[in-house]
């Protein structure tokens, strides 16, 4: 496969509605203007159809094996086979009754990526934030990486950006980017977000870019406040463009000779000292 080594992307911090139709619309939008800038690979954030709320969840999980119910997951094979692009983005999914956090890539129309979030948010912070995703939804049990034109990728979702080595498993696999579609929120996303994505593009030498929906206003309690602040960074941990909790689209060139340059510069894969310490379980 020829790999395309420069290519503009773009992170959508989509706004959130009522209805999944007025979502979508949006998105749709934006993709388009995207387009016409010249973005190869579009970045959307964790349950960018949806807002973040239990009934909402459920209400626009859908079903990937059912061409009635899966919407979102159409609106972006579609427009990813139009503007021969890839589009990567989470969102709620139900299979066999259960609900899983996922995410999905397509590339030119094609599925290339198919992930559900491995590890669930369950905290409590007292006096910050309390969540148990795990009363809601399953966990996945496997890594998504997938090769294209635009380079070797690895995704994940929120949470899992803070597992070092889930992250180094895929860079050892590889991986010259890595998206975390997310949805941090209002107590750990200030002090943690960034922080957490230069740690994952410093520590491995690759860019990470990490969308979110943009942040839906609700004094409802079960309305869970999203952080926003979608974000993307390159391989020497430099931020390259972040924005606010508002509805944003941060355009960035990715270079995948940078990667190489940084790991050739700073060698720390091959210096190692797997003999003092290793990954014990990777990929299967
Ligand atoms: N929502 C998440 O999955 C993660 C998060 O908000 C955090 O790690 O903090």
């Amino acid at each position: 496969m020829q790999i395309l080594t420069k290519y503009k992307v773009a992170l959508i911090q989509n706004a959130v509605f009522e209805t999944k139709q007025k979502i979508l619309e949006g998105v749709a939008a934006s993709i388009r203007d995207c387009v016409q800038k010249e973005c190869k690979v579009i970045f959307l954030g964790e349950f960018f159809n949806t807002i973040f709320e239990t009934n909402q969840l459920k209400k626009n999980a859908e079903d990937f094996s059912d061409k009635n119910n899966r919407e979102t997951y159409e609106l972006m094979k579609q427009l990813s086979e139009e503007f021969q692009i890839m589009i990567i983005g989470g969102l709620p999914e139900v299979a066999d009754g259960k609900l899983f956090n996922a995410a999905l890539a397509f590339n030119d129309g094609k599925l290339v990526g198919q992930y559900r979030k491995c590890h669930l948010f369950d905290v409590d912070i007292p006096g910050g934030i309390t969540h148990f995703e795990s009363n809601t939804f399953g966990s996945g049990n496997d890594y998504c990486i997938f090769d294209s034109q635009y380079g070797r990728y690895g995704l994940g979702i929120c949470y899992d950006i803070r597992f070092p080595i889930y992250s180094q498993v895929m860079r050892d696999q590889g991986c010259q980017v890595l998206s975390f579609p997310s949805a941090f929120n209002q107590t750990t996303g200030p002090l943690h977000w960034e922080l957490l994505n230069r740690s994952r593009a410093l520590d491995n030498q690759v860019y990470v870019a990490s969308a979110q929906a943009a942040r839906y206003y609700s004094d409802d309690p079960d309305y869970y406040q999203t952080w926003g602040h979608s974000i993307i960074t390159d391989p020497m941990g430099r931020v390259l463009a972040t924005c606010e909790s508002d509805p944003a689209v941060l355009i960035q060139e990715i270079n995948l000779s940078l990667v190489d340059q940084v790991r050739k510069n700073i060698p720390t894969s091959v210096q190692k000292r797997t003999d003092l310490y290793q990954v014990s379980k990777g990929i299967k």
